[in-house]
């Protein structure tokens, strides 16, 4: 059907169809109704009806139609407009039999649809001598007459059409409508057109306002079609209004669906759901007009509106450091297995699932989680990453959930923002998930599944938009089995797995490693001549029968180590095999039995499990004093990370 603009200015137009004796009874009534609305009268029939109504609608607008009989009927089903039907009553019937009966003796009453039972009734009660019949259609209405004239009928009461072909057939036709039935039905007509201006423009107006909201709004009737859509919600669909209107919701997108509110009436506030991709705020009302339920309401807020909002609110505490530096590109090695690693994390980057990222201490695992985030669609959201082992339950706790103000005695002022919330619209890499405690495990589940964040203290919960990419060196499952970590948490973030081999099963990878690293080392020293390639060589050489249990880190250290230590007179000459033996003397030790597996890593294996507890305490104070209490360099000597540093005092009780 075409759309029409809505006639909401002017004087109320009605359109009173009818032909022969209706239209003439039409002309006559119309002029008494000039001062409430203007009539225009249209002699067509069917579908030339419609069209002329349809024209007039263009030209001048039209708030509704009169007709009658089968024409009537028709009408009704082929136009978006009220039409309201001429109908005989009683009197009008009596009137015309009687005029009738007083010209002829062999009457005929034909009506549109089925005969009224009473007339039938009061046709045998007073034995009159009344052919009556009915028809619903053209075809009928011939048949009908035919049979009638065939009889010796001599006057046809009935509506316009049977009266035409009656008289075509030499009987006399009398109008079966009356100026009364006619006044009635043009008296309806106005009233329903008034009231019809009155919610068009009400609708007018709502449209106005909806018009100005940013966000995106559309309601539909019960059937769940809609009946209004803002622009903001069109550009939200992509899809211009005339497209959607009449179309039921679910269908045009099931995201939206607002069928379940129709059957439910229950209302949903600000619910954070994925629409199309996009994270976004949606609630969904049911519209309920005294006491009933007339449709229902889906409001949809603009999310970059709402994201630009929420970001300059959540980073008002936010560091500013959140972002991830490296991409893939920075995962150096061209074996087939760190080849098999990108493209992996590729994969994982073009999805929004949970990636858990599984090696050794020092493959590269965070390096991995930052390339994945950077290569994804949020790289320009920030990246927050928190290892899970540095810090004892309660810190961690507070670190990643947040808390409200006077959560606990010394929590600051104005609450505390957690790292869920600071990496809210972007990634969180948790490292080191197998050392979370268990409590903290389940509150994590529900951060999954839920998507909110419940800081300490507070009792209602923030929605996060959060990518996460966890990390362990552990044997997850294993952990399930003994007890130590959730299953169903286990099952959450065993999505997509990435595992990053040990530099030992890639030895092939270390000339360009060991090349880059010493680029990378010599850089931030700020003394590019250290970045000498006889130093790569020697330990490329030196390191092919080498374990690497501290891995990639590792290297990094040894390389760095090998070029501050060397001494300033030797620099700028190759490197010998007695300074290296002198500065990296583990490079040529017996394979130790440092091989990783058992799900105790080679780090952790080595050196310092080949220690007992007093010498590890020893050599743990040692380092911290020789590197004046900084951990960062403690770690540096000893060859370890910060982390398994972090672990090893806790273990001494040192931390
Ligand atoms: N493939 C690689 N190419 C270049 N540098 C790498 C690569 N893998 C790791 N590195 C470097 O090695 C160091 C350790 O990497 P990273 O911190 O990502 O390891 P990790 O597995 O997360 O360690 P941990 O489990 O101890 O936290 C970093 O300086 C990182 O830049």
């Amino acid at each position: 059907m075409t759309p029409y603009p809505p006639n909401t200015s002017g004087r109320l137009r009605i359109v009173a169809v009818g032909f022969h004796g209706l239209r003439t009874l039409l002309e006559d009534v119309a002029p008494s109704y000039a001062g409430a609305a203007e009539v225009a009268v249209l002699d067509r029939i069917y579908d030339d009806a419609v069209q002329g109504i349809a024209d007039l609608r263009q030209t001048m607008g039209v708030d509704a139609v009169v007709a009658a009989g089968s024409n009537g009927s028709f009408l009704r089903d082929h136009l978006d407009l009220p039409v309201v039907l001429v109908k005989p009553d009683g009197f009008d019937v009596m009137q015309e039999l009687a005029r009738a009966a007083s010209r002829s003796r062999r009457i005929a009453l034909v009506t549109y649809g089925a005969v009224p039972p009473q007339l039938q009734r009061f046709n045998e009660r007073f034995g009159l001598q009344i052919e009556i019949r009915a028809y619903d259609g053209e075809a009928q209405a011939e048949a009908c007459v035919d049979e009638l004239a065939a009889m010796g009928i001599e006057t046809v009461v009935a509506p316009g059409l049977v009266v035409d072909l009656a008289r075509a057939r030499g009987m006399e036709g009398l109008l079966l409508y009356s100026q009364g039935a006619v006044r009635e039905a043009m008296a309806a007509a106005i009233d329903i057109a008034r009231v019809a201006r009155q919610e068009g423009a009400r609708r007018e107006k709502l449209n106005t306002i909806l018009a100005q909201l940013k966000d995106g709004v559309v309601a539909v009737d019960p059937d769940e079609r809609i009946e209004t859509v803002n622009p903001a919600m069109e550009a939200f669909i992509g899809r211009p209004a005339e497209q959607l209107i009449g179309q039921r919701l679910s269908s045009v997108n099931g995201e939206l669906s607002l069928a379940q509110t129709l059957r439910t009436g229950v209302s949903e506030v600000e619910q954070v759901q994925q629409v199309s991709g996009r994270t976004t705020v949606v609630t969904r009302l049911p519209i309920v007009e005294q006491g009933r339920q007339t449709g229902a309401v889906l409001v949809c807020q603009d999310p970059l509106v709402i994201q630009r909002l929420d970001r300059s609110l959540r980073s008002r505490s936010r560091p500013p450091s959140h972002h991830a530096k490296y991409g893939l590109a920075n995962l150096v090695g061209e074996s087939e297995a760190l080849r098999a690693v990108r493209r992996r994390a590729h994969s994982c980057a073009q999805s929004t699932a949970t990636v858990l990222v599984v090696g050794e201490s020092g493959t590269g695992k965070e390096l991995l989680a930052q390339g994945i985030h950077n290569a994804s669609a949020r790289h320009a959201q920030p990246f927050v990453a928190i290892n899970c082992a540095a810090f004892p339950e309660s810190l961690l706790e507070s670190e990643l959930f947040g808390y409200v103000e006077g959560a606990f005695t010394g929590s600051s002022r104005g609450g505390k923002v957690g790292l869920f919330e600071a990496a809210h619209t972007g990634t969180i890499f948790l490292d080191e998930i197998g050392e979370m405690p268990l409590s903290l495990q389940t509150r994590l589940l529900r951060v999954l599944q839920e998507r909110e964040v419940l800081r300490i203290g507070a009792t209602v919960p923030t929605p996060v938009d959060l990518r996460v990419i966890a990390a362990t060196h552990r044997d997850l499952a294993r952990q399930v089995r003994e007890g130590a970590f959730r299953q169903d948490l286990y099952y959450r973030l065993n999505i997509l797995v990435v595992r990053l081999p040990p530099l030992r099963e890639r030895h092939g990878d270390l000339p360009l490693l060991a090349r880059h690293l010493a680029e990378k080392i010599a850089l931030r020293l700020g003394e590019r001549s250290l970045a000498d390639e006889s130093i790569v060589q020697a330990v490329v050489q030196a390191g092919r029968h080498y374990a690497w249990p501290g891995n990639i880190r590792e290297l990094e250290n040894l390389i760095e180590r090998i070029m501050v230590f060397r001494e300033p007179e030797a620099r700028g000459r190759p490197i010998t095999q007695s300074e290296l033996r002198d500065i990296a003397p583990e490079l040529f030790m017996q394979p130790s039995s440092a091989k990783g597996g058992n799900g105790v890593t080679a780090e952790e294996a080595w050196p310092a499990n080949a220690l007992q507890p007093d010498e590890e305490r020893r050599a743990l104070l040692a380092a911290l004093e020789a590197a004046g209490g900084n951990r960062e360099q403690a770690a540096k000597r000893l060859g370890i990370s910060r982390t398994t540093l972090w672990r090893r005092l806790r273990r001494q009780s040192l931390a």
